[in-house]
């Protein structure tokens, strides 16, 4: 078994300080007999121990010098990032201490980035942690990318973050909805069409191909595409170019394509209704976009961001926000929106409470998360504890003092609960 050892960095330090002072003086001790030709005499000796010396004693004070901002930094950052102890084993030690602090921080760090590089895209829980990320690294490249996830989960959004994160964000971003536009309409407006190319035809149109020349083309709900279009799009994006309906001319194809669907797209293959090779064509960099229920988390960040924008200063009651943490949210990011949308306009100028969301009367207490299932009296009775205690800390931006005397309970008790059910509340820090 691998045992080990906890040293403190100051202990650590000057140890190797010292190691590194006793080379010396052995190297000047040994150095004139073992190579007499190029050490003659005492003078290396006395060269070498003042060398090594001189050098022990000053990075010994750049060291400990060096060291005080990371000490400092370990001891705010281990309460404030809630550090876990497991009982029954001994305390972390410094290293380990500042191995957790720097994941930590990276994490924080990777945030804030997500936070500037994608402004309008909320979320922080760790689903969307691990989505930003994606978005960064294709964005940068010409790959196709194909969205997959249910209807209002943010697919759209996360298409035009990419489009504004790609060196092609100075040209167009050219939206498509395939289900809304019928079926005998579609390649026209996919590809646009030359006068008299059909009944109606008075003019030559150009496309979306076209118009998205030098930008990002999203072909929304691509799984509601006829089987005829697909081949179409299959065979304009292997050959890179492509014709007017009624043309001859071939048109290069200068479009990056992001395409997304809520279907089951392996299902439909398997029933005949999509182009496998489309698909694969199109599955290049597949990125899933969680439904709501999945990230609960972000679901306080969200309400707060959408009242923001609707009336500047607007709150949500601690009962408000425990009724939309507890709620299912079929029609995910979309219905939250609107519910807040409608919400605020019932609650005019007043904080917005449980009275303003009718539609969520139904929402039974906090039977959320990982505990959803749940059905013994005590995971429900942890499970509404967890919800109340998250709403209180999204309504005080994650300050535990705040959000017990919100709850009517000691903040002592409050820290106890929050340990107990593994609650981050620094993960409501932008929620107020
Ligand atoms: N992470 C998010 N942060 C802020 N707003 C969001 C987020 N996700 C979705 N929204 C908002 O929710 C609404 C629905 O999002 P969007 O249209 O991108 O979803 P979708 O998955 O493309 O839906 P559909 O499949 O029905 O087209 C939009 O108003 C969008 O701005």
């Amino acid at each position: 078994m691998r045992r080990r050892f906890d040293v403190s960095l100051t202990v650590l330090v000057p140890i190797i300080q010292g190691g590194v002072a006793a080379l010396a003086v052995l190297c000047a001790e040994y150095l004139p007999r073992l190579l007499p030709a190029v050490f003659p005499g005492d003078a290396p000796m006395v060269v070498a121990l003042t060398a090594g010396i001189t050098v022990a004693c000053v990075s010994s004070v750049f060291v400990y010098a060096a060291l005080r901002p990371v000490r400092r930094l370990l001891a705010t950052a281990t309460p404030a990032m809630a550090l876990p102890t497991v009982p029954g084993r001994q305390p972390m030690g410094e290293f380990d201490r500042l191995e957790r602090v720097a994941d930590q921080m990276a994490e924080v760090l990777g945030t804030l980035d997500a936070r500037t590089l994608f402004p309008h895209m909320v979320g922080e829980s760790r689903v969307m942690r691990g989505f930003f990320p994606q978005i960064i690294k294709v964005a940068g490249t010409d790959s196709t990318v194909l969205l997959l996830g249910d209807s209002g989960t943010g697919k759209e959004l996360a298409a035009r973050s990419i489009h504004d994160k790609s060196g092609r964000s100075n040209g167009p971003f050219v939206a498509v909805n395939c289900a809304a536009i019928p079926a005998g309409l579609l390649e026209s407006e996919l590809f646009g069409h030359e006068k008299g190319a059909f009944t109606g035809a008075v003019a030559r149109k150009k496309g979306k191909f076209e118009q998205a020349a030098g930008g990002t083309l999203f072909l929304d709900e691509i799984g509601d595409m006829p089987t005829e279009t697909q081949s179409k799009i299959l065979r304009a994006l292997e050959a890179r170019q492509f014709e007017r309906v009624g043309g001859n001319a071939a048109l290069a194809l200068d479009v990056r394509v992001v395409a997304a669907t809520h279907r089951d797209l392996a299902a439909m293959i398997r029933q005949g209704t999509f182009r496998e090779d489309l698909f694969h064509r199109l599955n290049v960099f597949p990125i899933h976009l969680p439904p709501l229920r999945e990230r609960r988390e972000d679901i306080p960040l969200l309400a707060q961001r959408f009242l923001e924008v609707l009336r500047p200063g607007a709150t949500l009651s601690v009962e408000a926000l425990q009724r939309l943490l507890a709620y299912d949210w079929p029609g995910n990011v979309r219905e939250l929106k609107n519910t807040l949308e409608r919400a605020s306009v019932l609650a005019g100028e007043h904080e917005v409470g449980p009275q303003h969301l009718p539609g969520l009367a139904g929402a039974g207490p906090a039977v959320t998360g990982d505990v959803a299932d749940t059905t013994d009296l005590d995971g429900r009775l942890a499970a509404y504890e967890r919800s109340l205690i998250e709403a209180a800390l999204a309504r005080t931006g994650g300050v535990q003092s705040r959000a017990a005397a919100l709850l009517g309970v000691k903040e002592r008790s409050l820290w106890h609960r929050v340990k107990k059910l593994g609650i981050a509340p620094g993960a409501f820090k932008d929620a107020e």
